[in-house]
């Protein structure tokens, strides 16, 4: 079990904590922590605060993915996703939503806009070598194998 910190950033203090909403969900539903509501417009992308900071320990990463509700009926979805939190960022938690769709869409605060689902980072180490071991495949890949 690993133990992730959640800090409440002044002001927030009605803002809901990421949180699942089934018991068996996967992620972490994130709040919008706007100060009034915010319009994107068709084409437009704007970086949303979440009104909360976060520790954990450095196996892990965090990831912001859409939420397919706001993708599938107002095309707003995640510019960057999956969104990459790093284990020693200690920054507010930003959602960089953009609008796919054709209409504005405006986010009230506290509405739920993405959500966070955490992952492990394999501890590796890295050699410069002058060649690679052989494979089957080799560099064909793009298509390589057919449709
Ligand atoms: O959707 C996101 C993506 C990133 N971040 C924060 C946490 C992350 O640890 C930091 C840096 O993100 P990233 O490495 O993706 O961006 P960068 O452009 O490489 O910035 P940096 O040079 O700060 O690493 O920004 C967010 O709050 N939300
Ligand atoms: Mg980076």
């Amino acid at each position: 079990m690993f133990q992730v910190l959640f800090k409440r950033l002044p002001g927030n203090e009605d803002i809901q904590l990421p949180r699942k909403m089934s018991e068996l969900a996967a992620g972490f539903d994130l709040h919008a922590a706007v100060s009034e509501p915010v319009t994107l417009s068709p084409g437009e992308r704007k970086l949303i605060p979440t009104g909360f900071s976060m520790a954990m320990p450095g196996e892990l990463e965090a990831q912001i993915r859409p939420r397919s509700g706001l993708a599938y009926k107002h095309g707003v979805t995640c510019l960057n996703s999956p969104g990459t939190i790093d284990a020693d960022y200690r920054g507010e938690v930003k959602v960089l939503l953009v609008n796919l769709g054709g209409e504005s869409f405006t986010i009230e605060r506290g509405e739920r806009i993405a959500q966070m689902l955490f992952g492990l980072v394999p501890a590796i180490s890295i050699s410069e070598v002058d060649e690679l071991p052989d494979t089957v495949r080799g560099a064909g890949g793009f298509g390589h194998t057919g449709v």
